[in-house]
């Protein structure tokens, strides 16, 4: 069954037809990566989905549920989506334990002590367990972005978003960031992320997206996108990402 539906999706910014009718599926435990060129519209993929972008055209099913319906709550269907963008987004005011459960207990409406159970025993797996009372500026990039991860994750969302999640980290760092990851992905986590970091998304991904001119121009296994390219947009993109 698919976690997630796109039909049709476009967006525009004034005369800017940034998404010209996306199609995409995500299944439950699957991983899809969307990779394309700067200005491809990955970002703004991901923002409709979140609904921070209202689409002028097609529909969004989550879990079924058309979230594109005008109706439709947002807090809602925001609270069944983990999303973990480029800049951490923590509140610098909040400690690391208070960032993480916030929304559990604010918008699921989870009791305070089982939040907290829950996200210091999420913390201590991901290498985290000595910071739980430390307020972010006290982290590293790579801590904050982990802590992103596991404040996106602690109410076992139905799809967790990762925008560009490594491009604001030191190169030193990404790695420990993208371990998480793989984690996730071993536990059946439901991901779509959008990446330029070629490699990790060649080994995450099950499927890799290819974005371009503001629609999915080929999608495939990553083999299939990496080592036999259908299209020439795509082997153009992927000779000069790989030759910078
Ligand atoms: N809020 C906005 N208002 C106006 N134009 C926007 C807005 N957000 C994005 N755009 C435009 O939409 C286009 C796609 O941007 P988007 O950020 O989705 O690309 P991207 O593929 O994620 O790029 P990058 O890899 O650099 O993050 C760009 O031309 C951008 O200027």
């Amino acid at each position: 069954m698919s976690v997630l539906e796109l039909h049709g999706v476009h967006k525009l910014f004034g005369d800017n037809h940034v998404l010209k009718g996306v199609d995409l599926e995500v299944d439950e435990h699957e991983v899809v990566v969307v990779i394309g060129a700067s200005g491809s519209g990955k970002s703004t993929l991901m923002r409709t989905i979140n609904l921070i972008e209202r689409v002028d055209d097609g529909r969004i099913l989550l879990s079924g549920d058309d979230i594109t319906d005008p109706a439709v709550d947002v807090d809602k269907v925001r609270a069944r989506i983990g999303v973990v963008f480029q800049h951490f987004n923590l509140f610098p005011h909040m400690r690391v334990i208070d960032n993480v459960t916030l929304a559990a207990r604010k918008v699921h409406g989870t009791p305070a002590d089982v939040a907290r159970d829950r996200a210091v025993g999420l913390l201590e797996k991901f290498g985290l367990g000595e910071k739980v009372e430390d307020y972010p500026d006290r982290l590293s990039g790579g801590q904050q972005q982990r802590v992103a991860i596991v404040r996106a994750i602690l109410t076992d969302p139905e799809l967790l978003l990762l925008d560009e999640i490594t491009s604001a980290l030191d190169p030193m760092l990404v790695g420990e960031v993208l371990d998480l990851v793989r984690d996730l992905k071993a536990q059946g986590s439901t991901m779509l992320m959008a990446t330029h970091e070629m490699s990790f998304a060649r080994s995450v991904a099950d499927r890799i997206v290819f974005m371009h001119g503001g629609r999915p121009l080929e999608v495939g296994t990553p083999e299939q996108i990496f080592e036999d390219p259908q299209q020439p947009e795509t082997r153009e993109f992927l000779a000069r990402i790989t030759h910078r």
